[in-house]
């Protein structure tokens, strides 16, 4: 299953209907270009009129002085046509981008609303294709679809009606017409919204796959795994280019059917035309302006076809989109939060009775954890892969919030703070560090833009992260797609020096020094433990070397705490401190044997594939 938690199908239209509050600031624009068409269109039917007094009057009565007046105008006509068709896709495609853009701004807004578990749960590549080939889709719809669909039937009900004015029989049989079209309009439409909602379905499939295979790009090819992911690819992209085909094919058909009939129509009013002209009930004039103004009608039934398709792939686009809209972000500031500012924080952080579990897991992960750290204390957290250390971490910030019990700071539960404060005050880094595509300045003043030369300084000195002032264009050195132009051991110093910039009433990290060899490990140590001094700390380690920064450890054994103490005491007393350390430090021995990365990982600077912010 690729799309989680989908709601049940809307009405049909329903959800391109709720689109209409991004159309509402252009109404007098799409007014205007409504005018304009309608203006085009008119001129566009005038011309067969003039055509039928040229042939009856100026050539029957061999006028040229007439003639001469009514080519004027014809061109007259002509021209004006031209110049309302130009403003009226220039109006067309800018109103349509506005509104495309306007939609896009919401999505990502909302995204970055949306909570984590949101993010864990939903494929990138479905939110990337639904913010862009899905708002195409809509961008089409608004700018041709929708407005051929107001211009092509009124041009279709126009004509009929001047067909019929001018020979009422013939006419009746060319709105006749409408019956088989109506007809196979309804079956296309109920085959093809299947269809169109397979195909951007896979498409946002296929844009998963493409972009991990371009993010793991280096673990494939290291792997030798580059056939399997082109096989991966290539079952994808066929299943993409076979729903694509069946849809063509059925776009070929019924344009094909709806094709047919103006043109057996119009052999028919050509047969029955030319006696009506014979028994005098038609001028020949009348029958050439006739059959002209039936030409005309061919377009407009033509494009029916990629009309109908158009609507309703904009009809599931917009399904697709607010399925994400639709999503209310579940960690947001509840109704009387309070704000929270860096200075009247002491820094008690107490975990009482925690208890999480992530949806769709069997039995929740943490387990009634209770927990006190002090102010200014520092606690580490050790514990056997998988027991729930990161998990424990990622709660403070309120990234996934409790399912039972509470976490408080200075005696308020946290969901009672407001968020931007709390995520002001925590400061946080992760065992995998992530960095954006941009310059070192702006990766490491993310959470506090206002912090200035200075105290970047010092944070880059408790990271021993200095290697930055030794990049090309040092501080403003943009770093290549989520960092991978640096070393392991440099994105994770600089996630260290982010986490601990604008020193963070409660520091948050998450085995930060696990890429670093031993001798910058000591020396990141040895300045950390200074910012450590003042500030309450979350640390989960694995080697006792790192321990030694804590003040107590706190042993987590599948989602429990089981026992709480100094790092001497837990190793005098507990035998399953002592077992969890020995086998991650020898998981750890062997790890970095096996890395030829590591002695790279001290300062120097890879600078190859960095560029100037
Ligand atoms: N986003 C998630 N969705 C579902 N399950 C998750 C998610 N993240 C972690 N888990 C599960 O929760 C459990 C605890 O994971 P967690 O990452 O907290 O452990 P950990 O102690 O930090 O492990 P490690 O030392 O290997 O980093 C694991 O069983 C893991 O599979």
């Amino acid at each position: 299953m690729t799309i989680p938690e989908v709601p049940p199908r809307p009405p049909f239209g329903h959800n391109l209907w709720r689109l209409r509050r991004y159309v509402r600031p252009y109404t007098g624009q799409l007014g205007w270009l409504l005018v304009v068409a309608f203006a085009a269109t008119g001129a566009s039917l005038a011309v067969p009129l003039i055509i039928r007094q040229v042939i009856d009057g100026p050539i029957a009565n061999r006028d040229p002085g007439g003639l001469y007046r009514l080519g004027v105008l014809a061109l007259l006509l002509g021209l004006a046509e031209a110049v309302l068709i130009f403003v009226r896709r220039w109006v067309q495609s800018s109103t349509a981008l506005a509104i495309e853009s306007a939609i896009r701004d919401d999505i990502y807004a909302h995204l970055q609303r949306l909570h984590v578990g949101f993010h864990d749960r939903w494929q990138s590549g479905q939110l990337l294709s639904r913010a862009t080939a899905d708002l195409s889709v809509i961008r089409r719809f608004l700018s041709f679809g929708l407005l051929f669909l107001i211009v092509n039937t009124a041009t279709y009900l126009a004509v009929v009606g001047l067909l019929i004015h001018l020979y009422w029989p013939l006419g009746l049989l060319v709105a006749a017409s409408a019956v088989p079209l109506f007809t196979v309009s309804r079956r296309f439409t109920r085959s093809y919204l299947a269809a169109s909602r397979q195909m951007q379905d896979e498409q946002g499939d296929l844009t998963t796959l493409i972009e991990e295979s371009t993010q793991g790009l280096r673990t494939i090819k290291s792997f030798g795994r580059r056939p399997e992911m082109a096989h991966r690819f290539a079952v994808r992209a066929r299943q993409l280019h076979d729903t694509a085909t069946g849809k063509g094919r059925l776009i070929a058909r019924t344009s094909a059917e709806f094709d047919l009939v103006p043109n057996l129509t119009l052999a028919v009013v050509l047969v029955a035309g030319a006696p009506a002209v014979a028994y005098g009930k038609l001028t020949i004039g009348e029958l050439v302006a006739f059959v002209t103004l039936q030409l005309m009608l061919i377009w407009p039934i033509e494009s029916l076809g990629w009309i109908i398709a158009n609507g309703q792939e904009a009809v599931t686009a917009a399904d697709r989109i607010q399925e994400v809209l639709d999503t209310a972000p579940t960690i947001v500031d509840r109704p009387h939060a309070v704000p929270l500012r860096r200075a009247a924080v002491h820094g008690d952080l107490r975990f009482e009775r925690v208890t999480f579990g992530y949806p769709g897991l069997a039995r929740p992960v943490l387990h009634e954890v209770t927990l006190a750290v002090r102010p200014g204390e520092t606690m580490a957290i050790v514990g056997a892969t998988g027991s729930g250390k990161t998990t424990l971490l990622s709660l403070v910030p309120r990234l996934y919030d409790v399912d039972a019990g509470r976490i408080s700071l200075d005696g308020q539960d946290i969901r009672d703070l407001q968020l931007a404060g709390l995520r002001r005050v925590v400061g946080v880094a992760f065992e995998e560090p992530t960095l954006f595509s941009m310059s070192v300045r702006e990766n490491l003043t993310l959470g506090r833009p206002d912090a200035d030369d200075d105290a970047i300084r010092d944070a880059l000195a408790v990271a021993q992260a200095d290697f930055v002032y030794g990049l090309p264009w040092g501080l403003e050195t943009r770093v290549g797609e989520q960092g991978l132009s640096l070393s392991g051991g440099q994105r994770q110093r600089l996630a260290l020096a982010r986490a601990v910039l604008g020193q963070p009433g409660v520091l948050v990290l998450d085995d930060p020094l696990s890429a670093l060899d031993v001798h910058t490990e000591a020396l990141v140590e040895a300045a950390l433990s200074r910012v450590l001094r003042d500030t309450t700390a979350l640390l989960v380690v694995h080697r006792p070397s790192t321990v030694a920064l804590a003040d107590r450890v706190a042993l987590l054994a599948d989602g429990r705490i089981t026992a709480v103490g100094t790092h001497s005491e837990l190793l005098a007393t507990v035998p399953d401190y002592r077992a969890v350390l020995s086998a991650t430090e020898a998981a750890d021995t062997s790890a970095r044997a096996g890395e030829p990365d590591a002695a790279g990982l001290t300062g120097e600077s890879d600078a190859s594939g960095l560029i100037r912010s």
